[in-house]
């Protein structure tokens, strides 16, 4: 396991901005920390990075706990973005990685990669306050993986950017991910951890509501969706075993389904009816998770 989180919690006055979360992630691992408005996920990180004492619990990377003789290994983009707005952008970046421990020389070379890839090699030289809101983005983003860290954290490194930058910027997540890097993000949107993320992590109010590798929660929850489409009239099917519930929209339907078993059923008492165009069963999305276990949707 690279990053081992036993029992944290923190409190700050009267409210647990995190409660009691145990979390484990693997070597080499995308991981998704996924939360609405004041879950947790920023305090989380910066327990991991030590820029915050936890109340209670331990927090090991490596085995060991992180501390400023890793500095050189981690990267982090923090949630306020703190780049200095009079400084030119080679003079910042080159700077934060000198003090990572790279040479001049393969910094720039590095920074030239990064700023060519998101497409912003024309504002090298620009100061930083000249840049639009989304390039300020990335260039926080270079200075954040431009050591070739080990372990990335990454605090909602997708807001505020248009969806052609969200792609960019995933690409960049993803081969960096498979270049090695263990890789810690938080996101408010479930689509981007079940685009990435093989574990992840839902927090809601400080409180963990699941963890760990998404396959094994969705095979694990058992519940099952089912969808139809066919020109019948099926909807005798809402009052047979196991199914939960039901939707119609124009000649589909929706089927959930308490395990995968009652798929078998359904499948039996249509097919003697006549033809249907389609026939599939789905694994649960994040959001049926969400609901069962919290009780609400999750946006
Ligand atoms: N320094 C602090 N002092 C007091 N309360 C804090 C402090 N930092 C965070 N909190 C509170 O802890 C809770 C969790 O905040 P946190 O920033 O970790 O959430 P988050 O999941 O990152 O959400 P967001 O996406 O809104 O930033 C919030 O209710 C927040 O108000």
């Amino acid at each position: 396991m690279a990053l081992e989180i036993t029992d944290i919690t923190k409190v700050f006055g009267e409210q647990t901005a995190v409660d009691s979360i145990n979390i484990n992630v693997p070597s080499g691992s995308m991981y998704g920390f996924l939360g609405g408005n004041g879950a947790g996920k920023t305090t989380t990180f910066r327990m991991i990075l030590k820029l915050l004492t936890p109340t209670s619990g331990s927090i090991l990377y490596n085995g060991e706990a992180i501390g400023y003789h890793l500095t050189d290994k981690i990267g982090y983009l923090p949630e306020e973005r703190g780049l200095h707005p009079k400084l030119k952008v080679s003079e910042q970046v080159l700077y934060l990685a000198e003090l990572k421990g790279m040479s001049k020389k393969e910094a720039n070379k590095s920074l030239d990669y990064w700023l060519d890839r998101f497409k912003v090699t024309e504002n090298k030289h620009k100061k930083i306050e000249k840049l639009s809101k989304g390039n300020q983005q990335k260039i926080q983003l270079i200075a954040s993986i431009i050591h070739n860290p080990e372990l990335i954290i990454l605090d909602e490194p997708f807001s505020g950017l248009d969806p052609i930058n969200v792609e960019m910027l995933k690409d960049a997540v993803k081969d960096l991910n498979s270049q090695g890097s263990t890789i810690i993000f938080s996101t408010h949107r479930m689509e981007h951890v079940e685009e990435l993320c093989e574990e992840l992590c839902i927090l809601d109010r400080g409180r963990q509501i699941v963890s760990g590798n998404i396959d094994q929660i969705k095979r694990d929850f058992g519940q099952k969706e089912v969808i139809i489409e066919g020109e019948h009239d099926i909807s005798f099917i809402k009052d047979m075993p196991g199914v939960l519930d039901m939707k119609q929209v124009r000649n589909k339907y929706i089927i959930k389904i308490a395990e995968e078993k009652y798929a078998e059923d359904i499948y039996n008492r249509i097919t003697d009816i006549g033809f249907f165009k389609k026939f599939q069963v789905n694994e649960p999305s994040l959001n049926d998770i969400f609901i069962a276990k919290v009780g609400r949707d999750y946006e």
